[in-house]
């Protein structure tokens, strides 16, 4: 039996087959934000790298001091000023909180993970650690009114699908992944949470 018996279809059918597999195609694509969009959440995503960036720094300096890693009264002061930098900005105040909250819980595990390390190695005191109060949080807090800003950013796009798709993707590109990932993956969870997939 010839070929053209078995398959009986017209050359001008395979025109349309190949339009048909196509559009079929563009549609089983997941959707993709617009650009702007994604450069939003690329910012987002090279600030929190840059915040994970100063845990190792802090660790360094309580490591040398014995400060405790957990520091309250530090956190309850950023959060004043986050609650009232949020609501200038157009910011849920219970989300920015939320946000910060977990950033400061990837800090700590940063600074817990590189402490039992030290530990377990027997490190003695660093050489030149950096000053805690006089050099290192002021990075974070120059960090916190751009995220912020950047937050805002966030909300605003929170229902644009794709855009929790394409932050968890960049997320693997953008921000650093010490410790198996685990403090990336806590500092972009309040904001997975928000974005649509
Ligand atoms: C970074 C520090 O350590 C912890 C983490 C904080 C943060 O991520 O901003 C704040 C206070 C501490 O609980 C610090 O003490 O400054």
């Amino acid at each position: 039996m010839s070929l053209r018996k078995t398959l009986p279809i017209h050359p001008g059918r395979w025109l349309a087959i190949a339009l048909a597999l196509l559009l079929a195609g563009c549609q089983m694509q997941p959707p993709e934000p617009p650009d702007e969009d994604k450069a939003a959440i690329d910012r987002m995503l090279g600030l929190l790298d840059e915040r994970l960036d100063v845990a190792p720094l802090v660790a360094q300096s309580k490591w040398n001091s014995g400060a405790p890693i957990e520091a309250p009264e530090r956190e309850a002061q950023i959060l004043d000023q986050v609650a009232e930098d949020a609501e200038a900005a157009g910011v849920d105040e219970d989300f920015a909180r939320r946000f910060f909250e977990k950033q400061f819980e990837a800090s700590k595990q940063i600074q817990r993970r590189l402490h039992h390390q030290w530990l377990q190695e027997g490190r003695s005191t660093f050489a030149d650690p950096p000053d805690l109060a006089e050099e290192v949080r002021p990075v974070l807090d120059r960090l916190t009114p751009q995220l912020i800003d950047s937050l805002a950013d966030i909300q605003r796009i929170a229902a644009v699908e794709g855009s929790g798709r394409y932050l968890e993707r960049r997320a693997a590109e953008l921000v650093q992944d010490d410790f198996d990932g685990e403090p990336r993956n806590v500092s972009i969870q309040p904001l997975l949470e928000r974005l649509a997939r």
